[in-house]
């Protein structure tokens, strides 16, 4: 029987994400507080008819981006299927790690996404990761090669293929400084509550590197602050272990949430200040992931959470209801 391994990865959220000055290589600083949530990517790896690596792209059926390939917002096409997929990437990767090179391999890669794409949520970061651990898998199991790259391993690989990949190999909740790469998670009670958070995809992507350089230009002329510092305050995380009433520690942490990139969105898109100011019961706090233009809400409970994706759905709106971190083991 043929051999088929298929692994998840999370998409994310910043609930911290603090941007130091650009670098020669064009990166910059940061530090943030990474949360997993509960919308994964699927990548499974079987053989392929041709030597060297092939792929394909479905979109998993109860997901945000179903909605929004129905509705015509998104077109799978547009992801492209080639060398520069970030699932090929990790692939291959972890190929060259093991000392072969793709032409000592036959593998086809089935890529499920559910993360709406150029959203801010590291859809593309989890495909890479996912493909990693399972070409990882696939190539013990198939007797390619004797033993399998080490988690280590994986993480050091995963740095190269983009800034959010190391984090999207690991989930949880995790500080990530350097240019998000160097992570520390945080580890919270198994008596805490995961936070419950409303996902509102715009109908439209943002590029990552026109944010940043968004950024940089109004930094520059002064329209937006330069960063407090480049650390996660100890607050935020002190309210992330806290075991107060989930109401008390939902707020505590709703106080030090902030995105550097947030404004710089909202100047490329200004109908996201739109969205960021939607009213509903519940909401304790509106905020940008990532480099947007996903809005995401923090709400006050999972069943207020629930309401606020059906009142957005009844308007017409893409939303989703998750929870940070993903409780789902992948
Ligand atoms: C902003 C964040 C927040 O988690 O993600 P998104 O919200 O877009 O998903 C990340 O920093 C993005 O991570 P990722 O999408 O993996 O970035 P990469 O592929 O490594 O970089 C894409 C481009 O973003 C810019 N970039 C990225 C990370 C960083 N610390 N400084 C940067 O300036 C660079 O212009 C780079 O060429
Ligand atoms: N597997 C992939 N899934 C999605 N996008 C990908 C993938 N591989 C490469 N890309 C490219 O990366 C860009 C941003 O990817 P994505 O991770 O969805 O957004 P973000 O960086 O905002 O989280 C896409 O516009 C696409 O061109």
């Amino acid at each position: 029987m043929s051999v088929q391994v298929s692994k998840t990865a999370p998409g994310k959220i910043n609930l911290f994400f603090a941007v130091g000055d650009v670098q020669e290589n064009g990166y910059h600083p940061v530090a943030s507080l990474y949360s997993s949530v509960s919308l994964l990517e699927k990548v499974t790896v079987s053989e392929g008819i041709s030597q060297g690596i092939s792929q394909s792209i479905s979109i998993a059926v109860e997901s945000p981006l179903a909605e929004m390939a129905a509705s015509g917002a998104f077109d799978i096409a547009s992801v492209p299927l080639d060398e520069k997929n970030l699932a090929y990437r990790g692939a291959l990767a972890v190929i060259d790690a093991q000392g072969l090179s793709v032409e000592d391999v036959s593998l086809h890669l089935h890529i499920e996404k559910a993360v709406p794409v150029a959203g801010g949520m590291g859809g593309g970061s989890a495909d890479a990761a996912a493909a990693m651990a399972a070409v990882n898998e696939y190539l013990v199991r198939t007797g390619v090669v004797a033993t399998e790259l080490s988690g280590e391993h994986l993480l050091e690989l995963a740095a190269p293929l983009g800034a959010d990949v190391p984090f999207a190999l690991q989930g949880g909740i995790s500080v990530g400084l350097g240019v998000g790469d160097q992570l520390t998670p945080v580890e919270l009670s198994e008596a805490i509550q995961p936070l419950h958070l409303v996902m509102v995809p715009a109908s439209f992507g943002l590029s990552t590197p026109h944010v940043f350089a968004e950024l940089d230009r109004g930094r520059a002329v002064g329209d937006y602050p330069s960063t407090n510092g480049l650390e996660v305050p100890e607050a935020l995380l002190e309210a992330l272990r806290a075991q107060s009433a989930p109401i008390a520690r939902i707020c505590e942490i709703a106080r030090y949430i902030e995105n550097d990139l947030a404004a710089p969105a909202c100047a490329l898109a200004p109908e996201l200040k739109k969205t960021l100011a939607i009213q509903h019961e519940g909401i304790i706090s509106s905020f940008v992931s990532g480099s947007g233009p996903t809005i995401a809400f923090l709400m006050d409970s999972a069943e207020s959470a629930h309401q606020l994706e059906a009142a957005l759905k009844r308007k017409g709106r893409f939303a989703v209801a998750v929870e940070a971190p993903s409780r789902i083991s992948f």
